[in-house]
């Protein structure tokens, strides 16, 4: 129920003035269209399908909206050959960190994979010390907290090197670990030793799982694995069947992931550009939302996407009819499953969070 609402439709731009956080966005893939360009010119990469920023930004959107991930990922071949210096590296890390200030963001993890930036001879070491740079130079005198989670390629064999670095790192704004890449073929048990790694030394980590690839891939991640948290995880409504009377009927594995509260890091936009959902009217979240699992909202990659924080919600708003309430709910799930230590993801709910909604929805009434 939302209460003191200003009257009428919820606008993007009411949504941008709300605290929101953000728990799965990439890095190479929220780059400024403009600024691909001027990095490619600066860094001599010669390989870009257009050097006008706006076609620029055409050509990747229409490759990512392919219907299938392998092709969709295609597209970050461009930004990736931009980002292979520190100079460079850091300057995308500032603008986005700007740019996630700018949505209304008020805690972000972004994500980057240390390995796709060594083309040029920079060390795994020198790629994350340039991006947590650029996030501090990028974050300074905003609202935004913002952290990074470390990705390895799932096809790749760095994960064990890449969960060490995360480590390592850990003090210096390195949150957590995860992977992606394409997932048929390259399941989550294949890097048990990375996570088994992170375990032992008491991180946290998430993993791109039933995006491209059914339950097999959420199973293997969620109890072979132990994920913290599911990167998109859509595929769970495969072991959900619905009466024609709306009655929600749940499988074993589908029951597990709601009891536990395992964090679903949907991202719907990227989701039917992928081909994981058919469409947004059709899109899964509804229903898991509706059967209370612990979902998120997120733009996976703004670029290829066209998208941000706030456009997202304001999709859901006009497409699913998301309140007021629905979207402090989502924020509150995203906030509680941060990887961010306890008392400072309380302190964000209860100083900045819930004073932020309480113009729009009554605590007492708030769902
Ligand atoms: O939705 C996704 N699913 C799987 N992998 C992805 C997705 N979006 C981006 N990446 C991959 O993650 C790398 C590091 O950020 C990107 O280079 C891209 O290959
Ligand atoms: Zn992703």
């Amino acid at each position: 129920m939302t209460n003191d609402a200003p009257p009428g439709p919820i606008t993007v731009d009411e949504i941008r003035r709300v605290p929101k956080v953000l728990l799965h966005d990439h890095l190479d893939g929220g780059l400024r269209p403009a600024t691909v360009v001027e990095l490619a010119d600066e860094t001599g990469y010669r390989d870009l399908p257009s050097t006008d920023a706006h076609a620029l930004s055409t050509w990747l959107r229409g490759g990512a909206h392919s219907g299938s991930l392998v092709r969709y990922l295609e597209t970050f071949s461009h930004t990736v050959g931009v980002m292979q210096t520190q100079e460079a590296i850091r300057r995308v890390a500032r603008e986005c960190a700007e740019d996630l200030a700018a949505d209304g963001v008020v805690y972000a993890e972004v994500r980057f994979a240390p390995e796709l930036h060594v083309e040029r001879g920079l060390s795994l070491d020198a790629v994350v010390e340039a991006v947590l740079d650029g996030f501090r130079a990028g974050a300074a005198g905003t609202p935004l907290r913002i952290r990074a989670l470390l990705t390895a390629m799932r096809h790749q064999a760095r994960s064990l090197e890449i969960a060490e670095l995360a480590v390592r790192w850990r003090d210096a704004g390195v949150v957590g670990f995860d992977i992606a890449g394409a997932e048929a073929g390259n399941p989550p048990t294949r890097h048990l030793d990375a996570f088994q790694y992170i375990q032992r030394a008491n991180g946290h980590y998430t993993i791109h799982a039933g995006e491209a690839f059914g339950l097999p891939s959420i199973w293997e991640a969620v109890q072979w694995c132990n994920a913290d948290r599911l990167g998109h995880g859509v595929r769970i409504v495969d072991d959900i069947t619905v009466d024609p009377d709306g009655k929600a009927i749940l499988g074993d594995l589908a029951n597990y992931v709601r009891d536990v509260r395992v964090p679903l890091e949907m991202c719907p936009t990227s989701n039917v550009h992928t081909g994981a959902a058919p469409s947004i009217e059709r899109h899964p979240i509804a229903l898991l939302r509706r059967l209370h699992f612990r979902v998120t909202v997120n733009t996976d990659n703004r670029l290829m996407s066209d998208v941000s924080l706030s456009s997202e919600f304001a999709t859901l708003v006009d497409v699913h009819g998301y309140d007021w309430s629905d979207i402090r709910w989502l924020t509150l799930n995203a906030m509680k499953s941060a990887f961010l230590p306890f008392d400072e993801r309380l302190d964000l709910i209860n100083d900045v969070i819930k004073p932020g909604y309480a113009p729009y929805v009554r605590e007492e009434l708030a769902r």
